[in-house]
């Protein structure tokens, strides 16, 4: 060996420990030093193994370099077989008895643990979630085994999990006292959240009950099942029924209805299928993947499930799009919607990478489509309340537009297109009943004279008084309408010619005894003439019936004003 070899060596010598040791400190699972009899760990460090054969034998799993991490970790779709080693010490000089938890254990398959001392297996415990008789170690939703520590004394734990679609984990140790109070306190964030959803989702029933319009349903579907998923999903129905395993497995469909019902809700509240025919079609196209992918799970639920992440991913893309483009057509609900469900993608978006074992174990990233879910309900709230007002002020507008289309704007009783549509309608209804129908043709005598002599102004006043003389002699049943320039019209119902005369001298009378002062000195009196027709009960025709009043009101002038007449043939 040469000296520089020699000097190579030497220095390769010299550094490898130096290279090597920070792999071995970072292989290394340290040991958990128990002292005292108050335990409450709920974050150490400790080792996992994916088992990708996912029938390693115990003893096979023992000789496995383990990866050192925390407590808690979410290791993704291909991890389905994962074991958790966590080392314990107790240095006490009596025995310890404590309580290993996991609270996601309900959405696993299988949980076992294995203790062992000195390399030698003490103790074997298996925990399938569809077999009732091992469920003695579920309790609410988490798992909860007991392990006891002789004084001064050296245990590994070893915790096999089996997934039936993605793989997620925290581990926790306790004390009795401890134990109870983790178990007492969970789940309560995830029923304050379901509750919230479930009052909406009523709220949101209630309102389609009384407006028959569609989003509110579709959005009370996408809240019960995004609710639903949210108690599933984060262990509330586990912990209220007690029931896991295939059974509790098969009700994640719900995570395929849920973005259903939510582009179904778009679809609604934005009108794509009227407006944006492109944004329509894209929703559609959404929908039929997920539609598919659901039918699918019916049979294949893991396969199913597998995809659901990518569908969401795809779901969120398309649906994003679509609110984008309704923000750049200036839809006036698509700001609210974008920032609801921008916040909805954000946190399921941190979901799904933490399915697929890509972010860290934390609150937010574990809990990110309830959270997503949430917020965004919150939000669109907003948007239902704004369309509420929206389809309000549409109403008022309406009505105002047709009233204004059937009314006169001098003297606000109906104009003669709305007379006619009114009338003809009632002349229809009794068709059958043929009971006798009156009409009757008001005229200002020589109005013309009262314009010239006095102005236009007096001569809207003088209309405007006959106007209050109908709406204050006519009947309920009846209807009076401004005809033209100075006529008017009455039809009245169940009425014989006889009592119609009757009715319009009432007014004639009513009107001869107006005076409508111009100033102190003068005054102006004015007269109507009025024909009086009776509908023909075989052949209903109001035109003709209005003829044949005309006649009679012609008469009624010729003979010298200021009458009414009885149309005779
Ligand atoms: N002030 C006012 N005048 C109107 C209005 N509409 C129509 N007129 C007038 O009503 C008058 C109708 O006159 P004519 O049809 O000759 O009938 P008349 O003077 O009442 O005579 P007779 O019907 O034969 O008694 C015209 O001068 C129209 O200008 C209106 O809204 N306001």
């Amino acid at each position: 060996m040469t000296a520089s070899c020699r000097f190579t060596f030497r220095l390769m010598m010299l550094i490898f420990p130096f290279w090597l040791m920070p792999s071995l400190t970072f292989a290394a699972i340290p040991t958990l030093v128990i002292e005292g009899d108050t335990v409450k760990l709920e974050q150490f460090q400790m080792g996992y193994f994916v088992d990708s054969t996912e029938k390693m034998s115990f003893p096979e799993v023992q000789r496995q370099d383990f990866q050192p991490s925390s407590n808690s970790v979410s290791l993704g779709l291909e991890a389905k077989t994962t074991w958790a080693q966590i080392k314990l010490e107790n240095v006490n000089s009596t025995a310890l008895k404590l309580y290993l938890h996991d609270p996601y254990a309900y959405h696993n398959h299988i949980l076992e643990l294995y203790e062992v001392v000195d390399g030698k297996l003490t103790r074997q415990r298996i925990l399938d979630m569809d077999r009732k008789e091992t469920q003695q170690w579920m309790y609410r939703g988490s798992a909860v085994f007991d392990i006891t520590l002789p004084p001064k004394s050296h245990k590994t734990l070893y915790i096999r999990s089996v997934s039936s679609s993605h793989q997620w984990f925290s581990l926790s140790l306790y004390d009795e006292d401890d134990s109870k109070r983790a178990l007492l306190t969970l789940f309560t964030d995830i029923a304050l959240l379901v509750g919230v959803l479930l009052a909406l989702m009523v709220y949101n029933l209630l309102l389609f009950l009384s407006s028959r319009l569609r989003e509110h349903f579709f959005y009370a579907c996408y809240l019960v099942s995004g609710g639903f998923w949210i108690a599933l999903t984060y262990g509330l129905l586990g912990n209220l029924f007690d029931v896991y395993g295939t059974m509790t497995l098969k009700w994640h469909l719900s995570l395929g209805a849920m973005p259903i019902f939510l582009l179904l809700f778009m679809i609604h509240i934005f009108e794509t299928k009227k407006k944006y025919p492109i944004e329509h079609w894209a929703l559609l196209l959404n929908i039929s993947l997920l539609v598919a992918n659901a039918i699918y799970g019916l049979f294949d639920i893991v396969t199913a499930l597998s995809y659901s992440s990518t569908l969401a991913a795809i779901m969120m893309i398309i649906s994003l799009s679509v609110t984008l483009s309704m923000l750049i057509r200036k839809h006036p609900m698509a700001l609210f919607f974008l920032l609801g469900h921008g916040l909805f993608v954000f946190f399921s978006s941190l979901s799904v990478l933490f399915y697929k074992g890509m972010v860290e174990f934390n609150y937010i990233n574990s809990h990110g489509v309830g959270i997503g879910i949430m917020v965004e309900a919150l939000v669109l709230s907003l948007i239902i309340a704004y369309r509420i007002r929206m389809l309000e002020n549409l109403k008022v507008a309406q009505v105002e537009l047709k009233l204004l289309a059937s009314t006169d704007s001098l003297t606000q009783l109906f104009n003669r297109r709305h007379f006619s549509n009114e009338a003809n309608a009632i002349l229809e209804k009794n068709q059958r009943a043929k009971e006798a129908i009156t009409v009757t043709v008001l005229d200002i005598d020589f109005f013309k004279k009262i314009n010239d002599a006095y102005g236009h102004g007096l001569g809207d006043k003088v209309i405007i008084r006959v106007a209050d003389a109908l709406r204050a002699q006519c009947r309920r049943q009846d209807i009076f309408a401004r005809y033209g320039g100075e006529e008017f019209v009455i039809l009245m119902p169940n009425t014989y010619l006889n009592e119609a005369y009757t009715l319009a001298e009432r007014i004639r009378q009513e009107l001869e005894n107006v005076v409508i002062p111009i100033d102190q000195q003068q005054s102006v009196s004015f007269t109507v003439s009025i024909g009086i027709a009776e509908v023909d009960a075989e052949t209903p025709d109001l035109q003709a019936a209005i003829n044949r009043a005309d006649k009679a009101l012609y008469k009624a002038k010729n003979n010298g004003r200021n009458q009414s007449q009885r149309f005779s043939p």
